[in-house]
């Protein structure tokens, strides 16, 4: 395999915004490399800085210090049209595009190369059909942008720039507005798309989960202005993940990679065994209900769950006692009765 090259550097760059001889720094000395064929996925809280960033790379907003390298030039000396056959830029603001088709959108794409009157060449026409086979939206492309469906709409953005052909392409929230199946596979074909045609895609997300699942690195931006770069794994079990979203109020768990909504309000009493599958959802349901998980097989009360035909069985084992449910619902409903709710018992 091709050794992955370096589209895009940052050095010892400043984002923020002046305004009126006042500086408002955002994050400064960040020191940044983007890649052929690797999707890359910028994650922090609300304000953390991710536009800014996004904003400054792409050239829409003034570093306040340091420089931005794209394809080793300066990106402050790149004329527009430079710029824009190095980058392509999708953005989630609703763009006002009148009454253009999707095809006419996507043809737009190669504007860098036609100029806004040019007419299509040939290899112009390959790009769009090859932008149009890769992101599967042909059964759009004679419907006006403004009638298609919000996920319609963000595949066609993406076909538009992968049709100007760029080594570079930034999304801003690119799942902003998509239902979950949609969000997916945003993710997946972005993430396809990075392997296949090794462009390097740097996106910004709030989807923690699709983005530790789907990135091949995370920048992650610290409230403190740092940015922490690295593999998903890594960043998870060296604590940068936890500390990034440490303001959240949820303690995050490094073993199954979610943040913790249930805190135990129980004493742990309880040891789960058993099957993966069962095994993972009776723990959640606990957990939900505040019921104190232990970590021993002697725990007062042991449950044993199973796989059954219809989905789920357990033996609670209590004392003498021994008990089978065959359902969630039941194992909780059976618990509470052995170990009544701390918020429930009588005094
Ligand atoms: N035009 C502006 N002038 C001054 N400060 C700004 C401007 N735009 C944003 N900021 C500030 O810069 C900081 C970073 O904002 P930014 O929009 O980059 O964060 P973000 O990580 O994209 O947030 P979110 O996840 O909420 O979209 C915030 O404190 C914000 O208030």
């Amino acid at each position: 395999m091709k050794e992955p090259a370096i589209i895009l550097e940052a050095h010892d760059l400043a984002i923020g915004y002046r305004s009126a001889g006042n500086v408002r720094t955002v994050a400064k000395g960040l020191h940044l490399q983007l890649r052929t064929g690797m999707l890359v996925c910028l994650l922090g809280s609300n304000g953390a800085g991710k536009s800014t960033l996004m904003r400054t790379l792409s050239g829409l907003q003034p570093a306040l210090d340091g420089q931005v390298v794209i394809g080793n030039r300066a990106l402050a000396s790149l004329k527009p049209t430079e710029l824009a056959r190095q980058l392509s830029l999708v953005l989630t603001d609703r763009t006002d595009t009148g009454n253009l088709t999707a095809r006419e959108v996507v043809a737009l794409g190669r504007t860098p190369y036609t100029g806004w009157l040019g007419s299509l060449t040939a290899v112009d026409h390959a790009k769009i059909d090859l932008s149009i086979a890769q992101t599967g939206i042909a059964p759009l492309l004679d419907r006006p942008l403004h009638q298609l469906s919000d996920g319609e709409k963000q595949k066609v953005m993406l076909a538009r720039a992968l049709a100007q052909d760029t080594a570079l392409i930034m999304l801003d929230e690119p799942t902003a507005h998509l239902d979950l199946p949609n969000r997916v596979e945003m993710m997946r074909l972005l993430h396809m798309l990075a392997r296949d045609t090794r462009k390097a895609i740097l996106l910004s997300t709030h989807e923690l989960d699709l983005a530790l699942q789907t990135a091949d690195e995370l920048w992650l931006m610290h409230p403190d202005g740092r940015i922490l770069a690295g593999l998903p794994e890594d960043l998870v079990l060296n604590g940068a993940f936890e500390a990034t979203f440490a303001q959240s109020g949820f303690p995050f768990d490094r073993s199954t990679g979610t943040f913790v909504i249930h805190q135990p309000a129980d004493e742990p009493q309880i040891y789960l065994e058993g099957a993966e599958r069962p095994l993972f959802w009776a723990k959640r349901a606990l957990q939900r209900e505040g019921m104190g998980i232990g970590r021993y097989r002697d725990a007062p009360c042991r449950v044993t769950v199973t796989e059954s035909d219809s989905g789920f069985e357990a033996e609670i084992n209590f004392g003498t006692a021994a008990f089978k449910v065959t359902s969630v619902q039941e194992l909780i409903e059976r618990l509470r009765l052995i170990f009544p709710s701390p918020a429930n018992a009588a005094p």
